[in-house]
């Protein structure tokens, strides 16, 4: 199949605003005229969400193996792409999703330490060479989100999930992995600064939207 529509994800820890800049990227897109899909990651179809429910559900006494973690995150990968992503992105449109695989390669390879080649061997199985055109990554200490998370707790009463429950080291080694990849493929990535108000994060995604050539040509 031929890809036509761009791929675009935003990628970061917890708390780092994803969610909020999600909303404005598509915004922005659809005030261009582009028809966009927005999406998230695990889930975005209703098998891939069941999926994403045995995921993240907390329940304190119940173990999930690691290596059971990543193959069920590609398996939801797998619904997602075949489901929604590639006929979207083959019409025509683009795609938007909140998390993608360079999430894995934080999660479960910086956070859980699975090796990456474990990693590529099933991203190369499920996506077929398909990456991003574009990925925002919402980068701040992880000190600092924290105390944005604990407030959304707050306002929306919701509880932990499974990787929320985490500490400090894992969150500071999924940091680590995503500048890692960030560092490796620049062309891809722009590193977003999320430790600023609202508006100027806004303004640095804008002004990579627009400025990035390779999104638009
Ligand atoms: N730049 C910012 N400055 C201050 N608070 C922010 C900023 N961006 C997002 N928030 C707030 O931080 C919390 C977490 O943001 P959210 O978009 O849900 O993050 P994520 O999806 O990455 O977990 C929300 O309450 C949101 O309103
Ligand atoms: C896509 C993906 C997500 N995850 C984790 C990261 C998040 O903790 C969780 C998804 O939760 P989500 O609600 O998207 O994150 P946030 O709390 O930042 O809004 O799944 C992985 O571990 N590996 C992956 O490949």
């Amino acid at each position: 199949m031929t890809k036509r529509g761009r791929f675009i994800t935003l990628e970061g820890g917890e708390g780092v605003g994803k969610s909020t800049n999600m909303q404005y990227v598509v915004a922005w897109l659809e005030a261009q005229g582009i028809e966009v899909v927005a999406t998230r990651e695990p889930g975005g179809t209703p098998r891939a969400e069941a999926m994403r429910q045995l995921l993240l559900d907390p329940a304190p006494d119940e173990w999930l193996h690691t290596d059971a973690e990543l193959l069920l995150m590609f398996a939801a990968r797998a619904q997602h792409l075949a489901e929604k992503i590639l006929p979207a992105l083959a019409r025509g449109a683009w795609v938007v999703c909140d998390r993608f695989t360079d999430a894995t390669y934080a999660y479960q390879g910086g956070g859980r330490g699975i090796p990456a080649e474990r990693i590529e061997a099933l991203e190369a199985f499920v996506q077929k060479g398909l990456t991003p055109d574009l990925t925002l990554l919402l980068d701040m200490p992880p000190s600092a989100a924290k105390q944005r998370l604990e407030s959304r707790l707050r306002d929306q009463h919701t509880t932990r999930d499974r990787f929320e429950q985490e500490q400090t080291a894992f969150f500071q080694a999924v940091r680590d992995a995503y500048r890692a990849r960030a560092a490796q493929s620049p062309e891809r990535f722009a590193l977003i600064n999320a430790d600023q108000s609202l508006a100027a994060v806004q303004s640095d995604i804008r002004d990579t939207l627009a400025g990035r050539a390779t999104l638009w040509h």
